[in-house]
């Protein structure tokens, strides 16, 4: 492909100045640009110290150089790494050079990993999760991402592709030897029973679609309730540091403040909000407006109130899923009215705050018991999925019709799930499995 004709280069390390900075060539060229540089042939895959040269001989750096002839590399195509001090001069010296050279260019944003997916390296679902494993910020967010760019997730789409196409082969054989002995008229009851399988299994992983975004981007929080309850002590316990002002001046908060936080390894993006109440001032009644629309958009609304102070509860959408916390438990340790939340804290003292980190991460805890990490994650794959869903709904509802456009809906299934992983290559396996399907007949 003219794609690769180039050999690109780039800084693959983080921002400098760094301890060690890893600038990575791949493409025709590197091969030879490592031993320009150095002077030497660099033994494949060996890490090995060298001086690193201009063409004009000056010494840029004294590095380890490490050579991947392809296929052997990330890209797929002949590959080296030059570690170098990361010092910013001593890498843009580098880079500068390598510029210089005929056939190289600076590599474009994910070029290094569009060769890989070209090359066959890997498909697109593991390269998303590439992105999401460098993008990690979480240990639950790095988990996620590890299933998808080590081909755990890849592997359960591939392995429906696969069922499907077995299953088309099957239905294939049954049509064209419907009127001989020798093929049992049971077998296409069977691929029916196949497929109602397949499209629970395909049901139920979507389901799951949510939670796999959830622990992506991270569980939206929203702190809400009436003014003087304490909601941005709350907010200020739960980061541990002094974020929003607190005072006992009711209607103290007016814009929306956030804070990401991580609780227990998932990402947690908690929003302090205005007090709720009528009031006839202007710049709180913007804040109380923009209260309610962060309530709306949020996961889960933490609302809280000074226990037994009366409520605002009546303000919320109540569909929304709320946890109804009674805050300064420890003015109100004998109050009844702590028996009308689903929680009791106070952020002064420190009591719940655990038990309330608990309730906000359970659902997500329960879910990675089950199914592990295993999960849909992105829009892109979730549409193609449900669109392979809908077409073995279709091929399964529509009994009435004959076979040959049933089977034509599980091979739109199959493709739908090919577009998830990049790989739309069902078309091939058929043919080997119904040429092996024919031997001996
Ligand atoms: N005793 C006690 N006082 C608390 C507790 N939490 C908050 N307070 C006090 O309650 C008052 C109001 O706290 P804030 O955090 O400003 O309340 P808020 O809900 O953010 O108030 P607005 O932003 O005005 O809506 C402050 O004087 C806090 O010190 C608690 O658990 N116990
Ligand atoms: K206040
Ligand atoms: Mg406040």
């Amino acid at each position: 492909m003219a794609y690769s004709e180039d050999t690109i280069f780039a800084l693959s390390s983080g921002s400098l100045p760094s301890g060690v900075a890893v600038v990575r060539v791949s493409g025709p060229e590197a091969l030879r640009v490592a031993a320009a540089l150095t002077g030497t042939e660099i033994k494949a895959r060996t890490a090995v110290l060298r001086t690193i040269r201009s063409r004009n001989n000056e010494v840029i750096d004294k590095g380890l150089v490490l050579t991947f002839p392809g296929p052997h590399s990330f890209t797929g195509e002949n590959s080296v790494e030059f570690h170098l001090h990361g010092g910013r001069a001593v890498v843009y010296r580098l880079l500068d050079e390598l510029a210089a050279i005929t056939g190289l260019r600076q590599a474009e944003a994910g070029e290094f990993s569009r060769r890989a997916f070209e090359n066959g390296k890997a498909d697109l679902v593991e390269m998303e999760g590439l992105a999401d494993l460098i993008a990690a910020e979480t240990e639950m967010q790095r988990r996620l991402a590890m299933e998808q760019s080590f081909g755990g997730l890849s592997s359960i789409y591939t392995g429906w592709a696969d069922t499907l196409t077995r299953m088309r082969a099957l239905i294939e054989a049954e049509l064209d030897f419907a009127d001989e002995d020798d093929v049992p008229g049971s077998v296409s009851d069977q691929v029916w029973k196949k497929v109602v399988h397949l499209s629970d299994e395909m049901n139920a992983h979507l389901r799951q679609a949510g939670q796999g975004e959830i622990i992506r981007n991270g569980l939206k929080v929203v702190i809400s309730g009436p003014p003087n309850a304490g909601k941005s002590s709350l907010m200020n316990v739960l980061a541990g540091s002094d974020l929003a002002i607190v005072t006992d001046v009711a209607g103290t908060t007016r814009d929306v403040l956030h804070v990401d936080l991580d609780i227990g390894g998932y990402l947690v993006r908690l929003y302090d909000t205005a007090g709720l109440r009528e009031t006839d001032e202007r710049v709180e009644q913007e804040g109380i407006k923009r209260a309610l629309r962060a309530a709306q958009s949020a996961d889960i609304v933490l609302y809280v109130e000074e226990i037994g102070q009366g409520t605002v509860l009546s303000l919320l959408d109540d569909t929304k899923k709320s946890i109804r916390i009674g805050n300064k438990i420890d003015l109100h340790q004998d109050d009844p009215a702590t028996a009308d939340y689903d929680l009791c804290i106070s952020t002064v003292d420190g009591t719940g705050l655990d038990t309330l980190k608990q309730m906000l991460i359970g659902d997500l805890e329960v879910l990675n018991q089950h199914s592990g990490f295993v999960l849909p994650v992105r829009a892109r794959q979730v549409g193609h999925l449900r669109a392979a869903q809908t077409c073995l709904v279709e091929a399964l509802t529509n009994d009435h019709l004959g076979l040959d456009v049933r089977s034509e809906f599980l091979r739109m299934a199959g493709h739908e799930l090919g577009k998830v992983t990049g790989r739309v290559d069902v078309e091939q396996l058929l043919d080997v499995i119904f040429s092996e399907f024919c031997i001996g007949k």
